[in-house]
């Protein structure tokens, strides 16, 4: 009997909804291949919520993704929500969905497939095998603490956003970095800012206390400044980085280099249960969207994560990923990872030669 699965789709705004039919189109294949019973409940959030019903994130939305197996999100925001109010901007949608379920980690997978060393802007032996996955902490830190704007006795006006982690913030996400080194090659990266903030000198502390219980797993401490410079330096030397929510943010963005374009990059957030948050890493990319020209890979294998993780599927996932490896080895190419004008596709038109290869 087929195994029924309750996906909520939230596509969101601009390449969002492109890559989202994108995978779906991938997805079906898998429905049928692997022996799947999906229900895809469409759900709205970001500026198109805002635009539809007035809010960012609807009740409703939220209401079916706490219901759901998975959800799989596209992205949100874009220059016409630039000027709304901050509780009306289309990123609060997203800050809120991860706070109301819980998901403390993200985890963003930094590979570079074999075929795209030319497509990135670094040297081939620098970034030669990379493989390494960025552990992100995802409801905490500045994105979450009090914000204010007022105005000094001089009418001049000042702005603060707090940076503050709890311990059991800090421990949750650093014992699954660790869980995930020691079934890769045993190596984490801490970084933080410990020589300015008292957060990161708290965070390195329960680092230091939490690795005792992981004594096969090598563990360096590294400064976010140097880590910045080091990614682009020797990449491949990089297992596990564990790090906190805005810092983990800037660093698989720049990670994204290292694989050719940052829409190769997924990502999976999780909580305590087996509910999971599938995206991409990059957002909705007001500059492309419309012109079908986005690379839809980071959102397939988002989805494949989806498979792995929430629905414990190794086969499918890994058949997922190699689909589309063998699409990237094959020559064919989004206009980002473009060198051969031949085999440039549009979104749907790679999405349908990695379905065709599932
Ligand atoms: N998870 C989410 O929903 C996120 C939303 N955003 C929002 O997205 C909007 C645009 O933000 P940006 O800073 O421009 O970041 P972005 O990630 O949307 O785009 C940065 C650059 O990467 C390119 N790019 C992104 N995805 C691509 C893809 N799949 N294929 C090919 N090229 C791709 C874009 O064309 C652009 O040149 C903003 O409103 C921002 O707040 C930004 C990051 C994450
Ligand atoms: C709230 C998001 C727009 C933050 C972001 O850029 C991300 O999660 O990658
Ligand atoms: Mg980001």
């Amino acid at each position: 009997m087929a195994t029924k699965k309750d996906i909520v789709v939230i596509p969101g705004d601009g390449v969002g909804t492109e890559v989202m039919d994108a995978a779906l189109a991938v997805l079906d294949v898998v429905q049928n291949k692997y022996n799947y019973d999906f229900t895809y409940h469409q759900a709205l959030a970001g500026g198109i919520a805002t635009d539809t019903v007035g809010v960012p994130l609807p009740d409703e939305t939220l209401d079916k993704a706490k219901k759901a197996d998975a959800i799989l999100f596209g992205a949100v925001g874009g220059p016409k929500w630039d000027n709304h109010p901050p509780h009306l901007r289309p990123e609060q949608a997203l800050l809120g969905l991860r706070k109301a379920l819980g998901l403390f980690s993200n985890l963003r997978p930094i590979v570079l497939f074999s075929g795209l060393e030319d497509s990135s802007s670094l040297k081939a032996e620098v970034i030669q095998g990379v493989d390494f996955v960025v552990v992100r902490e995802l409801t905490g830190g500045i994105y979450f603490g009090e914000k204010q704007r007022q105005k000094d006795n001089n009418g001049y006006e000042y702005a603060s956003d707090v940076l503050l982690y709890h311990e059991h913030e800090i421990e949750r996400i650093v014992r699954l970095a660790f869980q995930m080194a020691q079934n890769r090659k045993k190596q984490l990266t801490s970084v933080d800012k410990a020589n300015v903030l008292e957060s990161s000198r708290l965070w390195r502390a329960v680092v230091d206390r939490v690795k005792t219980d992981y004594p096969d797993v090598t563990v360096e401490h590294m400064l976010v400044d140097n880590c910045a410079m080091q990614l682009v330096r020797r990449p491949a030397s990089f297992d596990v980085i564990v790090t906190e929510n805005m810092f983990g943010d800037i660093l698989s963005d720049e990670a994204a280099i290292l694989t050719g374009s940052i829409g190769m990059l997924p990502s999976a957030s999780l909580g305590e249960g087996t509910l999971g948050f599938y995206e991409p890493v990059h957002g909705s990319a007001p500059d492309i969207a419309g012109l079908g020209i986005a690379n839809p890979t980071a959102m397939i294998l988002s989805m494949a994560m989806m498979l792995r993780h929430s629905f414990q599927d190794e086969k499918a996932a890994s058949d997922v990923e190699k689909a589309v490896e063998k699409v990237v080895h094959m020559g064919y190419r989004t206009q980002d990872t473009k060198v051969d004008s031949d085999k440039t596709l549009t979104t749907m038109q790679f999405a349908e030669k990695v379905a065709s290869l599932i």
